[in-house]
C-alpha cells in the first residue's frame, strides 16, 4: 500500500541504491528511497513525495547507526556539497556497492550474468583521499548571494557552495588555491557567473596537478573581459603555491555550465604538465583529457596491457586515444598503434608524447572515430581499443568496429550503463565478453572504470 505525503515511519534500511547513493526502506512492501541512510541503519523517516511504484523520504533520526558508517573527513560534506556524495562510507562499503551496481546494471541492461563471465574483480584505488589530478571549481553565487568559490551543492547547480578545503586533490594546496582566488576576485569586486540570469565574470577555477612531478598549473575562466591586476595577481600567486607552473585566462562566454576553452590567454608559465604513468611521461595540455587519478590510471593501463595480450607482432587500434594515454601505454609491446581523437590539442599532445617517448611505431589522427572508421575498413588491426566518454559507442559505431572483424577488443569505460548497452550489440555482431573487472578511480562518488576483453566467436 502506497504510504501518504508527510507520514513518517520508523524502519531500517535494507538496501543502497546507485547512482543517486540512497538508501532503500520498504514502508508496508512500498519502496522508500532516504539519503544519508545506509543499509542496516534504523532510522525514522518523514515521507516527502509518492510516486507510482516509489516514495521518497526525509531522514528524521538515526535511531541506530549501521557498521560500515564513517565519520566524513570534509567539513563540507554535511552542508551537501556535491562533491563527493559516498564519504560516509567506509572505503570497503563503497567497493561493495559499486560492484553491486556494476552486475545490476550489466544484468538489467545488457543481459550479462555474473555467472557466466570470469569476473577478475573490483580494485580500489591506491589512493582513498587526495587521489585527483583535475579539479574543476565553479565560482558563483552562494545562497546568501555573495560569491562563492567551490563546487555546486547536490541538485541545484544554480548555486555554489562556498568550499575552505576539498579532500578529492591534495587538500592542503586546494585550501590555499581556493582561499587566495576568492579574496582577489573579492578584493577586484568580480562577479562570479550566475548560470540562471546568465550574468557575471568569473566562471571556474580549473587546476591540474602531476602527481609524479608534484607540481600544478591553474586555469582562470571568465567571459570576455579582462582580468584586472594580472601583475599582482601573477606575484602573489607564485609567492604563496611556487609549485604553480603555469596560469591561464580561458575565456567562455557559452551559455551551459560546462567549461569551453573558447579562448585562451597564459598569464604566466606554461598552459601545460607532465605526468609519468609507468615507464611513459605524458605532456597534457590544460585542456587535455586525461585520467584523473594517476595512481588508479597505472592500474588500468596495466590491465589493457594484460588483456591485450600484445607479442610485438601485432597492429592496434586505439579508438579515442586522447593525448595518447593507453595507445602510447602499449606501443612498446605492438608492432604498431593507430589512435583516434576529436580533440586537435589532445592530438597534438599524442604526436608530441610519441616523440617524448620515442615511440615512433605510434600514430594519431584527428577525426571523430564515427566517421574514420569507415576509412579503417581496408586495413588489419589485430586488437581494437576502445575508451570513450560517459556516452559510449552505440548500435552504429558499434557495428563499424564489428566490419573490422578484429579478434580481440578491450573495452575501457567509465559508465557501466553504456558499456553493458554496448556489449549487448557486439554480442549480436559475433563478440563475447570473456573477462572484466573493475577499478575504483573515484573513491567517494559513484562512479568507477570497466576493463573488458572481448573475443570473437
Ligand atoms: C575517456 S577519454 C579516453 C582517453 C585516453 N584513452 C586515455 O586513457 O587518456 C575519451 C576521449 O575521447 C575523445 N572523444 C570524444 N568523443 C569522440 C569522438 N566521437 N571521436 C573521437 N574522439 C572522441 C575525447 O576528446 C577524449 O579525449
Amino acid at each position: 500500500m502506497k504510504p501518504a505525503k508527510g507520514e513518517i515511519f520508523e524502519g531500517k534500511v535494507v538496501d543502497f541504491a546507485l547512482p543517486e547513493g540512497q538508501g532503500v526502506l520498504k514502508k508496508n512492501g512500498f519502496v522508500v528511497f532516504v539519503g544519508g541512510v545506509i543499509p542496516g541503519d534504523v532510522c525514522r523517516v518523514k515521507i516527502v513525495k509518492v510516486k507510482n511504484n516509489f516514495a521518497l523520504g526525509e531522514l528524521l533520526e538515526l535511531i541506530e547507526p549501521a557498521e560500515g558508517r564513517v565519520e566524513p573527513i570534509c567539513p563540507h560534506f554535511e552542508e551537501g556539497c556535491g562533491g563527493c556524495s559516498l564519504q560516509f562510507l567506509s572505503y570497503p562499503q563503497q567497493l561493495a556497492f559499486k560492484e553491486k551496481s556494476a552486475f545490476d546494471a550489466l544484468q538489467r541492461v545488457g543481459k550479462i550474468s555474473r555467472e557466466e563471465i570470469d569476473y577478475e574483480g573490483f580494485f580500489p584505488s591506491p589512493k582513498v583521499f587526495g587521489y585527483r589530478n583535475k579539479m574543476e571549481f565553479n565560482f558563483g553565487p552562494s545562497q546568501e548571494g555573495k560569491l562563492a568559490l567551490g563546487l555546486h551543492p547536490k541538485k541545484r547547480y544554480w548555486e555554489v557552495l562556498d568550499l575552505k578545503v576539498c579532500y578529492l586533490m591534495n587538500h592542503e594546496k586546494i585550501a590555499q588555491l581556493l582561499g587566495f582566488f576568492r579574496d582577489f576576485a573579492v578584493r577586484n569586486q568580480l562577479s562570479g557567473y550566475d548560470p540562471v540570469k546568465k550574468e557575471g565574470f568569473l566562471r571556474n577555477l580549473l587546476i591540474r596537478r602531476s602527481e609524479s612531478e608534484a607540481e600544478f598549473i591553474v586555469g582562470l575562466a571568465s567571459r570576455e573581459g579582462a582580468i584586472p591586476k594580472t601583475e599582482e595577481l601573477i606575484r602573489e600567486l607564485k609567492s604563496l603555491v611556487p609549485s604553480v607552473q603555469g596560469l591561464v585566462h580561458i575565456i567562455n562566454n557559452a551559455p551551459a555550465s560546462a567549461l569551453i576553452f573558447e579562448k585562451k590567454q597564459l598569464l604566466f608559465g606554461r598552459d601545460f604538465f607532465y605526468e609519468r604513468i609507468g615507464s611513459i611521461r605524458y605532456k597534457v595540455s590544460i585542456e587535455s583529457f586525461f585520467q584523473v587519478n594517476s595512481p588508479g590510471c597505472y592500474l588500468l593501463y596495466e590491465k589493457v596491457k594484460e588483456y591485450a595480450q600484445l607479442d610485438r607482432r601485432q597492429k592496434v587500434l586505439d579508438l579515442y586515444c586522447g593525448s595518447g594515454g593507453i595507445g602510447l601505454y602499449l606501443a612498446d609491446s605492438a608492432s604498431s598503434v593507430l589512435g583516434v581523437e576529436e580533440n586537435p590539442k589532445a592530438v597534438e599532445d599524442a604526436k608530441h608524447n610519441a616523440w617524448l617517448n620515442g615511440l615512433d611505431n605510434f600514430i594519431c589522427v584527428s577525426g571523430r572515430v564515427e566517421k574514420m572508421l569507415s576509412g579503417l575498413s581496408s586495413q588489419k588491426f589485430d586488437c581494437v581499443i576502445l575508451d570513450p566518454p560517459r556516452a559510449g559507442l552505440d548500435k552504429k559505431a558499434v557495428k563499424k568496429v564489428v566490419t573490422l572483424g578484429v579478434p580481440l577488443i578491450v573495452y575501457v569505460s567509465c559508465n557501466i550503463g553504456t558499456f553493458a548497452r554496448d556489449v549487448l550489440f557486439f554480442r549480436e555482431g559475433g563478440y563475447q565478453l570473456k573477462k572484466i573487472c573493475f577499478i575504483d578511480l573515484f573513491p567517494h562518488t559513484p562512479h568507477f572504470e570497466t576493463v573488458a576483453l572481448l573475443l570473437k566467436a
